[in-house]
């Protein structure tokens, strides 16, 4: 048991770099961060989303006013630790209840030395950044409580997230292998620039046998796992301050890729489009999204801060043919996806592998085995020819 109990701790102070303070007490562990304050809307995942890698520096508020309730468990989480630099609540679970917990989230922050604040009045702060736009912001406990101005001091010397090149920092080091389940059908280099942890599964339970590598990979290492497709991951910082040589190249050799949210905004920038920081982004597990191509309404799960800058009607001319975008968010027009019409590559900025969040869109996932289907069928004939040419 806890020595004491959540909502009990000792005071805390959350300081935003535009100099307004919430005080509340300390939730998780005791001390100070800091990091870019965003607020997620998702009324449940909160498993999901502290450990998923794209929260990497970031403060999460979290609009749901009671957190924590179901505790922690051994199968949710998307990655190995907790990422979010920091984390705040209004009202902690006082006990976790579920059949699947083994801990409490209050326990778990400490265990990773996460440090949290509760008591605080999250939907002032989630208007306030809605107004004023994501910003910096430090959370301090216990002996890291001091006088306002130099708290304020200490935040606004953090490095700010436009600009920051942080896949490097969460991604593996070393290459896996994700297995298919059952036969496989194909294999997919996917590129960790922040994976989470059930995109691989989504792959592999389709028959795809996936090389995870780093982010770092380069072309020729990507090309020695043999791909039949190439997958860009989610993944924390700005897209602007990303390597886009494999992209590159895997657009020049016509390998069909499939790009996820910082995977969209790689492939977006490598055809030549801008990325652009939202003033608050998009983070929780209920953001309508329309396909353009069927009309069709998909309510999905996001997490991002920046977002692709293409033509919303009309079909853009690029180094790597004509592109179009095929997803738009219905909230406030944001770009959501792409689709490349004279090679096979396509993008979006949402997460169909869910995880939180609902199902709506995991069929982006048959769209990249179709693609890389048809890529094999029409590599067959030319190869059979080819073959026949040898034996003449
Ligand atoms: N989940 C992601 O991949 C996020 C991408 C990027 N870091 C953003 O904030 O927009």
């Amino acid at each position: 048991m806890s020595a004491t109990r959540p909502g009990q701790g000792s005071p805390a102070v959350l300081v935003l770099e535009d100099g307004r303070s919430f005080r509340g007490r300390a939730y998780g562990a005791t001390g100070e961060t800091f990091g870019e304050a965003v607020f997620s809307t998702g009324m449940t995942g909160y498993q999901e989303t502290l450990t998923d890698p794209s929260y990497h520096r970031q403060v999460v508020v979290m609009t749901a006013p009671h957190v924590g309730n179901t505790g922690v468990n051994d199968e949710d989480a998307e990655s190995a630790r907790i990422w979010v630099s920091g984390y705040v609540v209004r009202d902690p679970a006082r006990v976790p209840s579920s059949w699947r917990a083994t801990r409490s989230l209050d326990e778990e922050l400490r265990r990773q030395g996460v440090v949290g604040i509760s008591g605080v009045d999250t939907r002032a702060i989630t208007r306030h950044l809605r107004e004023r736009g994501a910003m910096r912001v430090g959370i301090f406990s216990g002996d890291r409580v001091a006088d306002p101005e130099a708290m304020l001091a200490r935040v606004r010397v953090q490095e700010p997230m436009a600009g920051a090149d942080l896949a490097p920092e969460v991604a593996t080091g070393e290459p896996y292998v994700v297995p298919a389940v059952g036969a496989k059908r194909f294999t997919v280099a996917a590129l960790d620039l922040g994976i989470k942890g059930m995109t691989p599964r989504r792959m592999a339970e389709r028959g795809i046998e996936v090389h995870v590598l780093p982010g770092t990979a380069s072309v020729e290492e990507v090309y020695a796992v043999q791909p039949d497709g190439v997958f860009l991951s989610n993944g924390p910082g700005d897209p602007a301050a990303a390597d886009l040589t494999v992209v590159r190249a895997v657009l020049e050799r016509g390998t069909p890729l499939f790009g996820i949210c910082f995977g969209n905004q790689l492939l977006g920038r490598a055809l030549g489009f801008g990325t652009y920081k939202l003033k608050y982004g998009h983070r929780g597990i209920n953001q309508p999204v329309q396909d353009r191509a069927t009309g069709r309404v998909e309510v999905t799960a996001h997490n991002h801060g920046f977002a692709v800058d293409a033509p919303l009607d009309t079909v853009a001319d690029t180094p790597y043919g004509r592109a179009e975008v095929s997803h738009v968010c219905l909230n406030d027009r944001v770009v959501e996806g792409l689709r490349l019409l004279d090679r096979p590559a396509f993008s979006v900025q949402y997460h169909p592998e869910a995880a939180a969040g609902p199902h709506d869109a995991a069929y982006l996932f048959d769209r990249f085995v179709r693609l890389m289907a048809e890529q094999a069928e029409q590599a067959e004939p030319a190869a059979q020819a080819e073959q026949g040419a040898q034996r003449a």
